[in-house]
């Protein structure tokens, strides 16, 4: 079972470093936006140098060439699994993966935010099919530009897996043990639903990050995902 992935979700290295000072064997570590863009790449190789995993979550979405070139970058870093937005595009898509050539680093998509319902969906977007459909469709056509996956939630990572293989992987976040709140999000489940459904992996933020034991909440979480509680 692979690690739950935490979302470091803070806005400096400082405060990246206290938290990982809590824990005392190697994380799956997601780095979004709010980090990145105050820390840079400099972080990302600092956490790496540590031995953990990476998942560098910057969901780009530009045109094809600019988006291949950002990859290329990215490329350089060696993290584990980056990610576009598959609204930008099968041809984007491509570009991206172009971009990877030759690197180890896993490509995913994300389909709809799981802070996303159908209806906003709907009147966000304009888009008037079911929220798994399009999800699906996204997932299909990530697939076809030989993505390795996307980030879905859990509610749609079953369809998923049997639309796409079991090998295409399923990352989700929206991810809630049964007493925490759901802050934000709006497609959310617990740790032994995702695992009931297929997700590959899962990604969990403030249920570890803001808990009053990060280090405890992480082990309960880990538990749950995997099957031992
Ligand atoms: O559809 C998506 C894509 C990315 N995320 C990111 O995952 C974490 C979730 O944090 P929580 O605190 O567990 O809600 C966060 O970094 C998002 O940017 C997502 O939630 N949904």
């Amino acid at each position: 079972m692979n690690k739950p992935i935490i979302a470091l979700d803070f806005a400096s290295k400082q405060q990246v470093e206290a938290f990982l000072a809590q824990f005392s064997e190697p994380l799956f570590v997601k780095v979004g936006m709010e980090l990145y863009f105050q820390e840079g790449p400099e972080l990302v190789r600092f956490i790496k140098s540590q031995g953990h995993s990476i998942f560098l979550d910057l969901k780009l979405h530009d045109i094809p060439n600019t988006v291949e070139s950002a990859m290329k970058g990215l490329a350089n870093l060696g993290v584990d699994l980056v990610n576009v937005h598959a609204a930008g595009g099968l041809e984007m898509m491509k570009a991206a993966k172009r971009g990877l050539a030759g690197s180890e680093t896993k490509l995913i998509a994300v389909t709809q935010l799981t802070s996303t319902s159908e209806s906003q969906m709907h009147e966000d977007q304009l888009v008037y099919v079911s929220l798994e459909e399009s999800v699906l469709h996204y997932a299909k056509r990530a697939m076809q530009a030989g993505l390795d996956g996307v980030v879905c939630s859990v509610l749609e990572a079953e369809a998923i897996g049997e639309a796409c293989g079991q090998n295409f992987l399923r990352v989700t976040p929206g991810i809630r043990p049964a007493t925490v709140s759901v802050d934000d999000q709006k497609r959310v489940a617990t740790p032994a639903q995702a695992r009931a459904k297929g997700s590959t992996h899962i990604v969990v933020g403030r249920a570890i990050t803001k808990a009053e034991n990060p280090a405890d909440s992480y082990a309960q979480i880990r538990e749950e995902w995997s099957g031992k509680f």
